[in-house]
């Protein structure tokens, strides 16, 4: 494949969390958070160039997270916006200004630090079918949706139910189209896949993992710790 950049957006508040710090720079495993999945984007194979997007003011500390780790990837530090997709818009500028022969982006959550290469490898050769895919694991639960009364209004057929993850990989034309258009028209998205699936792209699913969480509240924090822990002890092979 040709050469793939990533975006690691870690320019929140975790409103969410609500701890002293922002939940990407909270400490488990004994490393901030984000500093765990800018590793994993290190050990891929695929992967030449990272740019990171922090919280404005955090730049300098961004830049000592990078010195610190030895994160050799990492192309530009930059400052995100008031919403993860303006931080993520953001990130794809200032990677595509260092790195303009990438081909293929993808865009992680600094707040995901179980991500694998294996899971970012996958979602690359995913992209390559359509030129958009996301992770996604099939949902366990039952899904309700629910009216403003809290009353059920309808069950989705389960077996069509995928719980979404990041990376999710673009070519990088069709993200940085998607990206200007949705600014363009004022549309916020919770995903990048949703802007992409705006310009009528099928993004496909790849195989994602259920150990790769987004850490959003405190009980998430637990969990990562305990995670890191297993997949420490499982060695580099495995991971
Ligand atoms: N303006 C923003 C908002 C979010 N993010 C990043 O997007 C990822 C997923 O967002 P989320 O889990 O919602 O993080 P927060 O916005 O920090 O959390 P909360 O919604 O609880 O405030 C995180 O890595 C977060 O740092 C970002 O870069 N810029
Ligand atoms: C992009 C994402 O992680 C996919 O599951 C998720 O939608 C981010 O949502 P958040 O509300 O910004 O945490």
């Amino acid at each position: 494949m040709a050469t793939a950049g990533a975006v690691i957006v870690s320019a929140g508040v975790g409103k969410r969390m609500n701890a002293a710090v922002s939940k990407q720079y909270i400490p488990v495993g004994g490393k901030p958070v984000v500093v765990h999945a800018l590793e994993a984007f290190e050990r891929t194979a695929s992967v030449d160039a990272v740019a990171l997007v922090v919280g404005a003011g955090d730049e300098a500390y961004g830049r000592e997270l990078v010195e610190t780790y030895g994160l050799r990837k990492v192309v530009a530090v930059v400052s995100g916006g008031a919403e993860r997709q303006h931080s993520v818009l953001r990130g794809l500028e200032a990677l595509l200004e260092r790195r303009p022969e990438t081909a293929w982006a993808l865009v992680h959550d600094g707040a995901r630090p179980l991500v694998t290469p294996d899971v970012v490898e996958r979602c690359l050769a995913a992209a390559a079918e359509t030129g958009a895919s996301v992770p996604g694991v099939p949902v366990k639960d039952t899904i309700k949706i629910a009216d403003a009364n809290g009353l059920v209004a309808g069950t989705p057929e389960r077996s069509s139910l995928w719980a979404v993850q990041t990376p999710q990989a673009f070519r990088v034309d069709l993200l940085l189209e998607a990206h200007r258009r949705a600014a363009a028209d004022g549309f916020l998205g919770t995903d990048d896949a949703m802007l992409v699936e705006r310009l009528g792209v099928r993004v496909k699913i790849a195989e994602g993992d259920y150990r790769n969480i987004k850490v959003t509240t405190p009980d998430d924090l637990e969990l990562a710790e305990r995670l890191l822990g297993k997949t420490e002890n499982m060695g580099e092979r495995e991971r």
